[in-house]
């Protein structure tokens, strides 16, 4: 599924209608797709009660008065709703006229909307930029206040659709009916989390009017082509290698659940290679791993550990460095060491990152694939700009740096971005319950796992979020969003993978 700016997307409306179709016929089939799928989620509800379709002055209103009339044979009491004006772009007047004739009720905007069931969101769609001017202002701070149920047409008005910004009171959708396909606003901070449930509907837009480098939205579907089916005849040895130099004195659990998501992804051996004295907590959780306790200083890898750690990556066949591993001289010289010297892929999460963010140009130098897994704080600190820039440019910054470095990165948060600078994918899984200590772990070992399987790092990447993000979504719906614990994700990681 493919993920269009406004331009991009109104590129393709303009092809469709040079070849194919005319305005009108396009807002016809928008808008009867979008009633459709309102009638599908909420059914016989809708009969008989009111619904408020709130229209603007652009063509977003064209598709809410098809909508209107739409909902009112269907039997809704619903009316139209005018935020400023009687619409005066031909198609939308068209609709207008049509719902009209058909006797659906039309008034200005007044507070009557805050009594309604239903409200449809027609005030905006991609055009909106900015903030709202008035009456519109006026109109969101209503919307803002009702109990309605919310249903966003395209996208949640107030919400900038290629750059995922939202204005004062942008609309907060419960359901948003997105057309033909996503735009950054559904996948983009802050505009994502206004989104609700999003539904994409096909508007019958010929495939020929798209081109093929946009960015992607991932999901499950799109991963199982990327995890190959096991070989019969497989052994431990043939089914990878991972080295998990990982945990701390402080911070043993980091390596813990790097193993074990690694183990439950179907890696064939694992090593944990861990601090002495962080060696006995490890052990305790944790049986199936291969362990190397290792020399240490502060509770933390010493520099003395190089020999060690330089052995057992000529065992790997792919290795993940950092998690819970702390920052100091030692574990500074310690990444260095590895990223220099490895004949295998690299996974390199949290205090792996926080090492190199002074040496930064090491990345150049790197011969092997090397996947970082920043959140926005570590990410912020690797490109020296505060966590608000990094979120309000998610795509372009995770995909600058892995052009400039040659890295693969997945820049986490909700709907992570995975990039080679070049490509670009969202994650479309996942929900806020992950944002935990312990999740990022998890998702560090899930990659490593599948690399040292031998799918390339950069599928292996994305089909490490979209597992790692179903398995929080499994875990939630049992329990609850609130209540899981990385461990209830990682008992649902093992089952998952029966998809693959
Ligand atoms: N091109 C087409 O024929 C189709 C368009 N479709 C619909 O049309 C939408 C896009 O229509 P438009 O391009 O007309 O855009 P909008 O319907 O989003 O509205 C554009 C209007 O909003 C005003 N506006 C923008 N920012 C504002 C602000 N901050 N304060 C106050 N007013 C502001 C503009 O001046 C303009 O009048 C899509 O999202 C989709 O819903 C669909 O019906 C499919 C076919
Ligand atoms: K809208």
């Amino acid at each position: 599924m493919y993920i269009l700016t406004a331009d991009e997307i109104r590129a393709v409306e303009t092809d469709c209608f040079k070849y194919y179709s005319t305005e009108a016929e396009l807002m016809l089939k928008a808008g009867t797709a979008c009633a459709e799928s309102i009638i599908e989620k909420y059914g016989d509800s809708l009969v008989n009660s009111s619904v408020a379709v709130l229209c603007g002055n652009g063509k977003n209103a064209g598709d809410g008065f098809v909508i209107a009339s739409l909902l009112y044979a269907y039997g809704a009491n619903a009316k139209i709703v005018l935020c400023d004006k009687e619409p005066e772009i031909a198609e939308p007047l068209k609709y207008y006229n049509e719902a009209v004739m058909s006797g659906v009720p039309v008034e200005f905007f007044n507070n009557s909307v805050l009594s309604a069931d239903y409200i449809v969101d027609c005030i905006f769609g991609i055009g909106f930029h900015g903030e709202a001017r008035s009456p519109f202002d006026k109109v969101f701070e209503t919307v803002a206040n009702s109990s309605a149920t919310v249903i966003s047409v395209d996208t949640p008005s107030g919400t900038n659709a290629t750059d995922g910004s939202a204005c004062k009171n942008a609309v907060k959708a419960d359901f948003t009916v997105a057309i033909s396909t996503l735009k950054f606003c559904h996948v983009l901070p802050p505009s994502n989390a206004l989104c609700g449930e999003i539904k994409v509907v096909n508007i019958g837009i010929p495939d020929d009017c798209y081109n093929d480098d946009y960015a992607t939205a991932i999901m499950i579907d799109d991963i199982k082509k990327l995890i190959p089916p096991l070989e019969y005849n497989s052994n431990k040895g043939s089914n990878g290698h991972l080295l998990c130099l990982c945990g701390s004195y402080k911070m043993p659990g980091a390596g813990v659940i790097c193993c074990e998501s690694a183990i439950r992804s179907g890696v064939g051996l694992v090593k944990l290679t861990v601090p002495k004295s962080a060696y006995p907590i490890v052990a305790s959780h944790l049986v199936q791993p291969i362990f190397n306790p290792v020399e240490e200083s502060n509770g933390m890898y010493s520099e003395k550990a190089i020999d060690e750690i330089s052995n057992d990556m000529q065992w790997a066949s792919a290795i993940v460095l950092g998690c819970g591993m702390g920052v100091s001289d030692d574990t500074r010289k310690i990444t260095e060491f590895v990223l220099k010297n490895s004949k295998v892929p690299v996974i390199l999460d949290a205090d792996g990152i926080n090492c190199i963010t002074l040496s930064i140009d090491i990345l150049k130098d790197v011969k092997v694939p090397v996947v970082l897994t920043p959140h926005p704080g570590e990410m912020s600190r690797l490109v020296s700009k505060s966590v608000e820039e990094v979120q309000s440019n998610r795509v372009e910054v995770a995909k600058d740096f892995a052009k400039k470095y040659g890295v693969l990165i997945a820049l986490k948060g909700a709907n992570t971005v995975v990039t080679d600078g070049e490509t670009v994918f969202v994650n479309m899984s996942g929900n806020p319950a992950m944002a935990m200590g312990g999740t990022g772990d998890m998702l560090s070992g899930i990659i490593g796992s599948f690399v040292a399987q031998g799918i390339n790092p950069y599928d292996a990447t994305k089909a490490g979020v979209v597992i790692h993000g179903l398995s929080g979504d499994n875990a939630s719906k049992a329990i609850s969003q609130r209540g899981i614990t990385v461990f209830d994700m990682i008992d649902r990681l093992g089952a998952l993978m029966s998809e693959f």
